[in-house]
């Protein structure tokens, strides 16, 4: 029997109304199958300082190492925006993912043929767009050091720095899906003006002979962040580094037609984090409308990457499909005169949807 650890940190804003909705489906799936998922809870971000003054209480960490695989919301709130970095509820976020130690984030963003009218993108340019960007997750501006603001000169800075053997972990992760895939590899980098992406494409070039099935081509960033909407269908796999990967992901959003699409899997370190793709959504956060698709769609990730249940998330994967293709909507998808589905309604329609799916397919197997 399969059996589960899941460690819930829900978070901040709309971290908590959305993986309600992928707790509830985890817990039918876990119940159908017959499969064992202990899930529990724990705080991190914005929350945790409130109540224990640390955005990732010692308590949290040693849980989220226990487990089998971290579900996380999301962090922030614009009441912390006057702290430093190391302070703010990111930190708590940063502190986990390298705990963790997954340096491969999987973020995968298509086109829902539901959604193409919610793009801004013609249909015929999204259409059958499948893109996976892999994103280096622990290294660059985001942990480099030195990093520091210095209020005496006026001057601040951060470091993006990447070994040899960073970026060769990942990128043999991003070579190997893309066999499993469409056989093309974009590496992303700035190598035109910054040493470290000179190290990073040099490093991704030598790789590329032991995957000769793989077709690479080398993209600047700032040429991508324009392919991309220009013709995202010429994409399969994406690697780039870590600052780049949050740019361009969320960019792609753009093509899904809503940020709350999208979900993500970090993989290769201890113990795998699963988290929508989004923030903590301040200003939608409370209302009961933030869209819990993308939380949903990092459930049906758990269970392949972790629990090896694919035909469990096969089956979130297409009741997602299905209750988009009947027409439901959160607001952030809606189109003028459309009523909106609250968070628990929409979630509560991909959740009847897993059920039935899953129990045609039992009651198929028993005959
Ligand atoms: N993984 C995490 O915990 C992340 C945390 N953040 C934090 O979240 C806070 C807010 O950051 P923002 O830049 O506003 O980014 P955000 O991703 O929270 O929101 C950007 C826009 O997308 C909308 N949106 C996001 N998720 C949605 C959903 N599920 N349904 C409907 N609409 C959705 C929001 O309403 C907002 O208009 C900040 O404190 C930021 O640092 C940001 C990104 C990732
Ligand atoms: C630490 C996070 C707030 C960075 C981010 O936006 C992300 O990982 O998507
Ligand atoms: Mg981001």
């Amino acid at each position: 029997m399969t059996k589960l650890k899941i460690l819930v940190v829900a978070g901040d804003g709309i971290g908590p109304e959305v993986t309600g909705e992928a707790v509830r489906i985890l817990r039918s799936v876990a119940e159908l199958g017959g499969y064992d998922f202990q899930i529990s809870e724990a705080l991190i971000g914005g929350v945790a300082i409130k109540q224990q003054g640390t955005p990732l209480p010692a308590a949290t960490l040693s849980a989220a190492l226990e487990s089998d695989a971290v579900l996380l919301g999301a962090v922030g709130g614009n009441e912390f925006n006057s702290l430093t970095p190391d302070k703010r509820p990111e930190a708590g976020l940063l502190q986990l993912r390298q705990a963790l130690g997954g340096f491969a984030n999987l973020r995968p963003a298509f086109a829902f043929p539901a959604l193409s009218s919610n793009s801004p993108l013609r249909p015929e340019v999204i259409e059958g767009a499948d893109i996976l960007f892999v994103r280096e997750l622990l290294g660059g501006l985001y942990f480099g050091e030195p990093r520091q603001w210095d209020r005496a000169s006026n001057s601040a800075w951060n470091t993006m720095r990447y070994t040899r053997d960073e970026v060769v972990r990942v990128a043999r992760v991003a070579f190997e899906l893309a066999s499993m895939r469409r056989k093309k590899l974009t590496s992303v980098d700035k190598a035109n003006v910054l040493e470290v992406s000179q190290l990073w494409r040099a490093t991704v070039t030598e790789l590329a002979p032991q995957y000769p099935g793989v077709t690479l081509e080398h993209q600047y960033v700032d040429a991508c962040a324009m392919h991309l909407m220009n013709t995202p269908r010429n994409f399969d796999v994406v690697l780039t580094e870590n600052l780049f990967g949050d740019i361009l992901s969320d960019e792609s959003a753009v093509i899904t037609g809503s940020l709350g699409m999208l979900p993500s899997a970090t993989i290769g370190g201890k113990v795998n984090l699963y988290e929508p793709v989004h923030g903590s959504a301040p200003d939608i956060a409370g209302k009961g409308i933030a869209n819990p698709l993308g939380a949903i769609l990092t459930a049906a990730m758990l269970l392949r990457h972790s629990g090896n249940l694919e035909q469990e998330a096969q089956a979130i994967e297409t009741a997602v499909r299905k209750v988009l293709e009947q027409g439901h909507r959160t607001a952030d998808l809606v189109r003028a005169g459309e009523t909106p589905l609250s968070t628990q309604e929409m979630g509560k329609l991909v959740h009847q949807s897993v059920n039935e799916i899953i129990d045609r397919h039992q009651a198929m197997h028993a005959v």
